[in-house]
């Protein structure tokens, strides 16, 4: 699986937690920044975790800021990106089954770094669900589509 990284300078340190450790479970990650403390916007950084996704870069992202709010706000701005501020765990499993999210958000600020990586863990082993999910996941893609819903 190949799984995009994206964090401004709140969520750098865990960015970098979370890179060597899918390093070391045989992930593809594609690092788009930053990659210092140095204070940068992080719009940008949402932006181009979901644009990797949206031109098939990457298969599910991972945004971090320091509450992971605002990254996540940016990354739901482009049209077929779901991200899910997660903040423990049984979250992050419902964002993919029921959800279909393809960005999770974390805070660099608000969780640690041990329950960080378990939230990932789970967020990219578990898989969407379908089913009735499929149909309000679609209610979504039609809006944004401009579709009559
Ligand atoms: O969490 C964030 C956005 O949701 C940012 O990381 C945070 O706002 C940056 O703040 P500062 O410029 O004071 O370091």
């Amino acid at each position: 699986m190949r799984v995009v990284l994206g964090a401004d300078h709140g969520g750098y340190e865990l960015k970098e937690a979370i890179r060597g450790h899918l390093e070391s479970q045989g992930y593809e990650v594609l690092d788009v920044g930053t990659y210092s403390t140095d204070s940068v916007d992080y719009p940008m950084y949402g932006f181009a975790v979901g644009n990797a996704i949206l031109k098939g870069e990457a298969d599910l992202g991972i945004a971090v800021c320091g509450t992971g709010q605002g990254i996540s706000i940016a990354a739901n701005k482009l049209p077929g990106i779901r991200s899910a501020v997660c903040t423990e765990t049984f979250s992050a499993r419902m964002a993919r089954e029921h959800n279909n999210a393809n960005v999770l958000a974390l805070g660099g600020r608000v969780v640690g770094v041990g329950l960080a990586l378990d939230i990932v863990d789970i967020f990219l082993k578990t898989e969407f669900s379908g089913g009735r999910h499929e149909r309000r996941i679609n209610l979504i893609t039609d809006f944004e589509l401009g579709k009559k819903v």
